[in-house]
């Protein structure tokens, strides 16, 4: 079947809509998401190890190499977070591919599951990091301090919760006095392990993600790091059936009531629109007069097929 336009179509708008110009990025990524640099930078001594998450169907996109250049000696744990939501059957050779990239310690996690075993293994890693690294002249502070960082909506939150969750006795979570920060803002650490004492920065830090082309902004958009509308949701739902029918994940012929898959977005919406009972009412001016016409709702559609995506509803995927 062919496949190839739907790119082609979604390239070119896009395109259009961004011009990858740094002004443009920092139009999407505005101050307060520099700031996880700027914290990470101001607070070289007092973090002991720095958690970046990332999603774990983009391993690769849209990771700030600014990032791995401040992290100093410090010892790094990347998080490949919503391992249920990813393809991970070629997961030895993304390890190996980070590992040529200099990121030697490595999780998935799923951190909505309740007992996922891949969060309980984050602290003893940790520990054990930090233990067999230098201490920027705190040796004699035996409590650790921990950071977790990483571009929108990877799961930041969802981890620092998970990570309480799991090494927390009920009603033991301690907050401990706040910590300025370089933007002045009181960073509040949380305790979340008895043996050694470890906390974690209660906020995590915002970086903006590296675009290095059209691609990787598709696929950052896709995996809801970049606002829904600053791109458009034809745009994205566009790019979503081309990634689709690349592998052959044609969950979205049977969720959608389409005879066959297809390369045509149109199409593809039309049938959702139809399927979902999404429509409007359009006036059309024909030769007898204004008449009113009910339309597929195509944006409704494409937002629908856009979130069944994100929440796995249409298969697990790898986009990198
Ligand atoms: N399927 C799945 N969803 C997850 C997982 N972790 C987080 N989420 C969802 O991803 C969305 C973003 O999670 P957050 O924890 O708010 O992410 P964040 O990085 O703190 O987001 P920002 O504050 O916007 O930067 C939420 O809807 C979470 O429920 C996971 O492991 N699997």
């Amino acid at each position: 079947m062919r496949i190839s336009h739907t790119l082609l179509n979604a390239s070119s708008k896009f395109r259009t809509v961004f011009d990858f110009g740094e002004r443009q990025v920092a139009h999407w990524f505005p101050g307060h998401m520099a700031k996880g640099l700027k914290q990470m930078r101001a607070s070289p001594r007092k973090v002991d190890c720095v958690i970046e998450i990332h999603d774990a169907r983009i391993p690769f996109s849209g990771r700030n190499p600014l990032f791995q250049e401040n992290l100093d000696v410090r010892p790094h744990l990347l998080i490949l977070n919503k391992m249920d939501l990813a393809d991970t059957s070629d997961k030895m050779s993304i390890l190996k591919q980070l590992e040529r990239d200099g990121v030697k310690n490595v999780l998935l996690t799923d951190c909505l599951k309740q007992r996922d075993t891949s969060v309980k293994k984050i602290i003893p890693l940790v520990t054990d990091l930090i233990e067999n690294a230098p201490r920027f002249h705190r040796e004699e502070n035996r409590s650790y301090c921990l950071m977790v960082i990483g571009v929108p909506n990877v799961g930041k939150s969802s981890l620092i919760n998970a990570i309480r969750r799991t090494n927390l006795k009920k009603g033991k979570a301690s907050r401990v006095g706040g910590e300025p920060g370089i933007t002045k803002a009181v960073l509040t650490k949380i305790q979340v392990c008895e043996r050694p004492v470890i906390h974690l920065l209660d906020t995590p830090g915002v970086l903006p993600p590296k675009i290095e082309n059209i691609e990787t902004g598709m696929k950052l958009a896709l995996c809801g790091t970049i606002l829904d509308h600053l791109v458009g949701e034809d745009i994205i739902a566009d790019y979503l059936l081309f990634s689709l029918n690349r592998p052959q994940r044609f969950g979205y012929v049977e969720r959608y009531d389409l005879e066959t898959p297809s390369d045509d977005i149109q199409h593809v919406l039309k049938c959702i629109a139809v399927k979902l009972g999404k429509t409007q009412r359009v006036k059309a001016i024909t030769g007898v007069g204004d008449i009113t016409v009910r339309m597929p709702n195509y944006t409704a559609a494409a937002y629908d097929f856009i979130r069944a995506f994100r929440k796995g509803e249409l298969g697990k995927v790898m986009l990198d």
